[in-house]
């Protein structure tokens, strides 16, 4: 991710924006590495597979998340084929609904989930339990419990307390736990802070450098029953970050990971039959992000694997991954209706053209929580008038309200039209709010030509149901 200052302004001459920007004579055209494989623009409208917007927006209502489908069951089977013989955890975080989870099960891959609420819609999608991880760095008694209950098929450990927990839960249900022990590598992963997640100094996993990684997994390794039953060890799990675009944090993290699987080996006497190398994988926001494919993930991640395996000298695990971001994200673009248009008088004489729409950070608070960049399009209508740098904002009570921080919009966008914002497929509508009490939006799927509600608007009597007062 990057932190742009965008010095950029309407009316400054020569100024063409920041890097990141489209040509303003080019304002018109989609950026492809953007957009979902199935979207195109038809005389100026935006359409997915051969849906046009102004339907969609008529149909349901906007904000509205458009998710293409097809482009989604793409992704996803593109990282089951790069990583044979591994296997591909979806990361419920990014974005999970019942649909989803359909679709991840009969794409043949299996699901992350991370609190008690991720496994119940994951379990109401019939996932099969035993395809589930549950992830978590706080988990409950009751969510362990439901999650041995259900067969759930692996736990990731990320506290002594969690290993004490699961120790009297295997006892009292008589049900065995698979588990692993999330490691944190000290790696700094190139992006914002607050989703890098293998340095020392966080919340998450056990420390390598420290020993508190090594302890646990002896914890454990010491409360597996020769019988079976009790906890069962199946390897080390690490995950750096999010939205990472360069190798060389996973490179140090996996040999990191390895080393201490080649310690149990030796010093605990046991083989951990697997590793998980987390997800992280970083998608196109802007012109600036240049995502690697699922292809060019495997040869780097398993080259680096198996060459740290045979140097030392151990069998390779079997791995697994858990992109989320890489597999969403791209899917979904947010459709707004433009409701205010301003033009506000700078220093120097220049002036910022602002374009308010319909929705803002409860649908997306991303520009506001890591100042995240999205770009946008007009969607409804074809337009010659001369491009303006605008700001997207939200309809919030707060100026940090940003849904686009600078793009160029044709200068005659007007109240009505409808704007389309892509790669709001990841952490968008898992973290909407409904601040201000603005209901949360509803996703719609589309493929081939149909148009299909996955996430019903929230409504007035949604949020007057939880006001008993
Ligand atoms: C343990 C774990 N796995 C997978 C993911 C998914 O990450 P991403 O959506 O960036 O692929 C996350 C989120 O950062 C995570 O914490
Ligand atoms: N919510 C973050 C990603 C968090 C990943 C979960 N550990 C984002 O939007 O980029």
């Amino acid at each position: 991710m990057r932190a742009h200052e965008a010095g950029a302004l309407h009316g400054q001459a020569g100024d063409r924006g920041p890097a990141w920007l489209r040509r303003p004579d080019d304002v018109d055209a989609l950026v492809p590495q953007l957009w979902a494989r199935n979207v195109s623009k038809v005389d100026g409208v935006v359409t997915v597979a051969g849906e046009s917007v102004t339907d969609l927006a008529e149909e349901f209502g906007t904000p509205l998340y458009v998710l293409d489908e097809d482009d989604f069951r793409t992704r996803a089977r593109a990282f089951r084929d790069a990583f044979e013989g591994c296997e591909v955890y979806y990361a419920g975080k990014s974005f999970l609904c019942v649909a989803t989870a359909r679709w991840v099960e009969e794409e043949g891959l299996s699901l992350d989930v991370c609190t008690g609420g991720e496994l119940a819609v994951a379990l109401r999608a019939g996932f099969p339990p035993e395809r589930l991880a549950l992830h978590g760095n706080n988990k409950s008694v009751a969510e362990l419990r439901r999650a041995l209950e259900a067969g759930v098929g692996r736990i990731i450990v990320d506290s002594l307390e969690e290993i004490d927990r699961l120790v009297a839960l295997t006892a009292e249900t008589g049900r065995e736990a698979a588990v692993m022990v999330r490691v944190t590598a000290g790696v700094e992963a190139h992006t914002h802070e607050y989703i890098s997640t293998s340095h020392e100094d966080q919340k998450f996993g056990f420390s390598i450098a420290d020993g508190a990684a090594f302890d646990a997994v002896s914890r454990i390794v010491a409360a597996q029953r020769p019988d079976g039953g009790g906890l069962r060890f199946l390897g080390l799990h690490s995950h750096i970050g999010s939205q990472i675009f360069v190798a060389d944090g996973f490179e140090v993290a996996a040999r990191r990971v390895l080393r201490l699987h080649a310690r149990i080996i030796e010093e605990l006497g046991v083989v951990p039959p697997e590793m998980d190398l987390g997800g992280g994988f970083g998608i196109a926001y802007t012109t600036q992000d240049d995502p690697r494919s699922p292809a060019e993930l495997a040869d780097s991640l398993l080259g680096i694997v198996h060459a740290e395996c045979r140097a030392l000298d151990v069998a390779v695990p079997h791995l697994s991954i858990e992109p989320g971001r890489a597999i969403v994200g791209p899917t979904t673009f947010t459709l707004y209706e433009v409701g205010t248009v301003k033009s506000v008088g700078l220093d120097g004489g220049a002036s910022r053209r602002y374009v308010a729409v319909d929705g803002g950070m409860s649908d997306n608070v991303r520009p506001a929580l890591y100042s995240a960049d999205y770009s946008c399009t007009l969607a409804s209508r074809r337009s010659e008038a001369p491009a303006v740098l605008s700001r997207v904002v939200g309809k919030h009570c707060e100026s940090g309200d940003i849904v686009v921080k600078d793009e160029y919009l044709p200068g005659d966008v007007a109240a009505g039209d409808l704007l389309a914002v892509p790669g709001t497929g990841a952490y968008c509508r898992s973290l909407a709010s409904t601040y201000n009490h603005v209901p949360r939006a509803a996703v719609v799927a589309v493929r081939d030509g149909e148009a299909r509600l996955i996430l019903r608007r929230e409504t007035e009597d949604d949020l007057f149901a939880l006001d008993v007062g």
